[in-house]
């Protein structure tokens, strides 16, 4: 009763055509082959793949009780005990976690967030004037939501010491970074000489507990101390009884989020500029509306966005052509469930292919194409006139829907939105020219490997759209505080 899929040989089942890594790109041919809803064997395991909005919709959120789960992830539980709430299994613990979570990022919570934010985007411009880079941004805001600690500095001691550990564990729980230890368990016990992840996941386990539980310990020796800055695990710390979290929930709950928070925005950003160099055209439509709206003599406010369709179709436009999780996360099912006469068994993996829904020709016009006019003419993006129904998509679908939905979402869409009208207000991004004086194009299809993605590395020429502007951005960094320094 499985759904149809590609053919499997005996033991491997689709071993050997399964792609090693990106695997949205071969998800997405298998969909157009298979259908909306197709199955998989990784050895003895099986996976469900759905690229089609009806069946999300119908198994992610209204059946969600039972497709909540996440599927085992051996380095997951080596790493974090299993603590780690995006990666977490559907359980009392997670639950904790997750209630926890949504006190801080309900869209009430959120909005006292935005002063915050906004300043944070404000030095994002300023360091942009100086030295590009989008990660602190992200790192700062949700560390002064969590413990009212600035990274004020990519180089601050924490901030450092953040991503170096993050970009290995990343790269850790990417797919295929190592053996296929959940499906052939027998691999785990690979003496450790002959496994340099083992060394990795121990590595990488005591630098999130040096900073995780750090970050811990100064916010309670603050609340001892009566030296509390209102931050939010200041009042986790004093409710943890009532909460349900012990001091191990507490330091992943901060850890979680951190995470959560420090890479989806700014690779957000990173495709945004990658897509506006390569649209210039989009660019420029932006920028005559934001100029319309805002003019030369000061800085967007979030308010502004309203009279803003076009940057609005820009930021959707953006969350549709480069997914930050192409795949979203992937769940587990926790039931056996049937879904138009097929069986989605009980312990199968659970793929929502954002990244094929959204490149759908039969959804979307010209898919492949940056055109954020496609969101001023139908909500969702989609063709005008549509041969099939997609009533159940939603512009925020890129968030997940159902239990395991992002509780950052708020949080996440007013950072990308003060960011967005941000840049495009202040800078032309371009392409760079090599030394010959020609055109380094940029491609927008190379991507990092990982759950969520964002462009590799890419040469490029931002510029301040005028003098007034670059004057503007540097007396206002000044004015909401500058840097604090902290090295
Ligand atoms: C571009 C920005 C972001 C995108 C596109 C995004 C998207 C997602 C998606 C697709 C999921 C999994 C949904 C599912 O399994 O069905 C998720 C989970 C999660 N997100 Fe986000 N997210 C973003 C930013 C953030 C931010 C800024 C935070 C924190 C403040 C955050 C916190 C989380 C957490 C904690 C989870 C795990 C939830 C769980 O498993 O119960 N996200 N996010």
């Amino acid at each position: 009763g499985l759904p149809p899929g590609p053919p499997t040989l005996p033991l491997l089942g689709n071993l050997h055509v399964f792609p090693k890594h990106s695997f949205h790109y071969q998800f997405t041919e298998w969909a157009r082959q298979y259908g909306g809803i197709y199955s998989l064997k990784v050895g003895p395991r099986t996976a469900v793949v759905l690229t089609d909005v009806a069946a999300v919709k119908e198994l992610m959120e209204k059946r969600s009780g039972s497709t909540a789960d996440r599927p085992p992830m051996y380095v997951a539980e080596l790493v974090t005990g299993g603590l780690q709430m995006a990666l977490a299994r559907y359980s009392d613990k997670w639950r904790s976690l997750r209630t926890t979570a949504h006190t801080i990022l309900t869209p009430q919570a959120s909005l006292r967030h935005i002063p915050m934010q906004r300043a944070e985007a404000t030095q994002l411009l300023h360091d942009i004037l100086h030295d590009p880079e989008t990660y602190r941004e992200a790192n700062s805001s949700i560390m002064s939501v969590l413990y009212g600690k600035r990274s004020p500095r990519y180089e601050t001691r924490q901030t450092a010491a953040f991503y170096k550990m993050f970009h290995v564990w990343d790269r850790l729980t990417a797919p295929g970074a190592t053996p296929p230890l959940d499906a052939i368990p027998i691999l785990r016990y690979i003496p450790e000489r002959f496994a340099k992840w083992k060394q990795i996941c121990a590595q990488t386990r005591r630098d999130q507990r040096k900073l995780y539980f750090g970050f811990l310990d100064e916010t309670r020796d603050r609340v001892q101390s009566g030296c509390e800055n209102g931050s939010y695990m200041e009042e986790v710390l004093k409710r943890q009884d009532e909460l349900g979290l012990d001091t191990e929930l507490a330091g992943y709950l901060g850890g979680s989020l951190i995470e959560a928070g420090s890479d989806t925005t700014a690779l957000y950003l990173k495709s945004l500029i990658l897509a506006l160099i390569a649209h210039p055209d989009a660019q420029q439509k932006a920028q005559e509306e934001i100029d319309r709206v805002v003019g030369d003599h000061r800085m967007p406010a979030l308010e502004d966005l309203e009279e803003m369709p076009y940057i609005r179709a820009v930021i959707l436009e953006t969350h549709r052509f480069r997914p930050v999780p192409p795949l979203l996360v992937p769940h587990r099912a926790l039931n056996d469930e049937e879904y138009k006469g097929f069986l989605i068994p009980k312990g199968c993996t659970i793929f929502v292919n954002a990244w094929g829904i959204f490149h759908d020709p039969m959804l979307f016009d010209d898919p492949e194409t940056f055109m954020p006019e496609r969101y001023l003419l139908t909500v969702n993006g989609t063709k005008p006139e549509l041969e099939m129904d997609a009533s159940d998509l939603r512009p925020n679908f890129v968030f997940g829907v159902g239990r395991r939905s992002c509780p950052g979402i708020h949080f996440a869409q007013h950072s990308i939105n003060i960011n967005v009208m941000f840049l495009i207000w202040a800078f032309n991004f371009s392409t760079a020219t090599d030394a010959e004086g020609d055109p380094i194009v940029v491609d927008t299809f190379k991507y990092e490997k990982g759950i969520v993605t964002g462009p590799s590395p890419f040469k490029c020429k931002i510029t301040p759209r005028s003098t007034e502007k670059a004057e503007l951005i540097e007396s206002e960094f000044v004015e909401s505080g500058g840097y604090v320094l902290e090295i």
